[in-house]
């Protein structure tokens, strides 16, 4: 269980004026400005629930982050995991955890993956039974046997990370916090890592928190997303209910038989938006399923216009994530989109 109560964290700033005078300025009186990184953020989190925590690129994730597994102490606000305070007490919270926090590595870079592991194992204290169980599934489920020889320095991204996430839950912690773990990998990679979490967190209950850019990941492993904006959530609820609350979640791609173009019928005018692309005789549809549906729209088109084909796709979420992003909070309630938690 993560419970995170109101937490900030300011980062200060050293500010310089331009130029070589700025510089020399500088050398005699410091200027410094406090930027906040995360405002007064709250979430409780259960054992077992695998949590997206998405925002745009310097949002405050890896911050938040750094907070809740105990790398950094909040300046206000307090953070409770399993019962710990992670930042008063580390070393019992680090036996807790696990991370993956993207480019860094927390293997030995010289030498063999195996033996990076086994001093894991002996640092975290896991019992011998216990290790030799978790290698054998980590060699299975994410394809480490020819892995194991190999110093870390020489692996490649996607070979380096499967590494990484064998270290990171190695002495079956409750709490795993991952940063981008499938950043920049082949889309084979992905999908083992992705088997490898939802496999983790089935057998174990492992809590998880996931940060990523990559929507997918975030479609395939979590019920639940925390969208944060400028140091603030701005989203704190289920993906579904965001899908289903933004406003278009659905487009139908209509092709028709006609000359004079295509006008929507008046009846159809409140509850679509119509975007007319480049594609001759080609038009598309936006609407939101929870208000009307796609064979209402069909029925009232086919009356007026003869309809060649048509297809209806739902929006995917890199859309609606993308949407958020863009009009920030400040319009988020405009999207229909927000459920403020805090
Ligand atoms: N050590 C630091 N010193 C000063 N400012 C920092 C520091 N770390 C982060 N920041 C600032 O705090 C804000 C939040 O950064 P953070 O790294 O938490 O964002 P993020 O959501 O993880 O971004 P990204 O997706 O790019 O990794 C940014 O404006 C960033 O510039």
């Amino acid at each position: 269980m993560i419970e995170v109560k109101n937490i900030s964290k300011h980062y200060r700033l050293f500010e310089r004026d331009p130029g070589l005078s700025g510089a020399v300025k500088a050398l005699f009186k410091r200027k410094y400005i406090n930027k906040t990184a995360v405002n007064d953020i709250s979430f409780t989190i259960p054992k077992g629930e695998i949590v997206g925590y998405i925002g745009s690129n310097g949002a405050g994730k890896s911050t938040t982050i750094k907070m809740i597994s105990g790398i950094l102490t909040p300046d206000e606000g307090s953070v409770i995991v399993n019962g710990i305070t992670p930042y008063s007490d580390r070393t019992k919270n680090a036996k807790n955890i696990g991370a993956v926090f993207g480019q860094r590595t927390q293997l030995f870079w010289d030498i063999p993956v195996q033996e990076s592991l086994e001093l894991l194992k002996h640092i975290y204290e896991v019992p011998q039974d216990v290790y030799e169980r978790n290698l054998a599934k980590f060699k299975e489920v994410l394809d480490l046997e020819a892995l194991l020889p190999i110093p870390v320095r020489q692996l490649s991204l996607g070979q380096k990370m499967r590494c990484e996430l064998a270290a990171a839950f190695l002495h079956n912690p409750s709490v795993v916090y991952l940063d981008e773990p499938t950043i920049g990998l082949d889309a084979s990679v992905k999908i083992k890592i992705r088997q490898f979490i939802k496999q983790m967190n089935k057998e174990h209950q492992t809590t998880v928190i996931l940060t990523t850019h990559d929507m997918q990941d975030i479609e395939e492993l979590c019920h639940r997303i925390i969208i944060i904006d400028k140091g603030s959530v701005i989203y704190d609820g289920s993906l579904l209910s965001l899908k289903q609350q933004t406003r278009f979640n659905r487009t139908i791609k209509l092709e028709i038989d006609s000359n004079d173009g295509f006008t929507l019928p008046a009846t159809l005018k409140t509850s679509v938006h119509l975007e007319i692309p480049e594609e001759e005789h080609h038009f598309l549809l936006h609407f939101n399923n929870t208000v009307i549906s796609g064979s209402e729209i069909m029925k009232e088109i086919m009356r007026d216009y003869l309809v060649q084909d048509f297809t209806i796709t739902e929006l995917g979420i890199e859309k609606v994530v993308q949407e958020i992003y863009e009009r920030g909070p400040e319009h988020a309630e405009v999207l229909g989109a927000v459920k403020v938690s805090n």
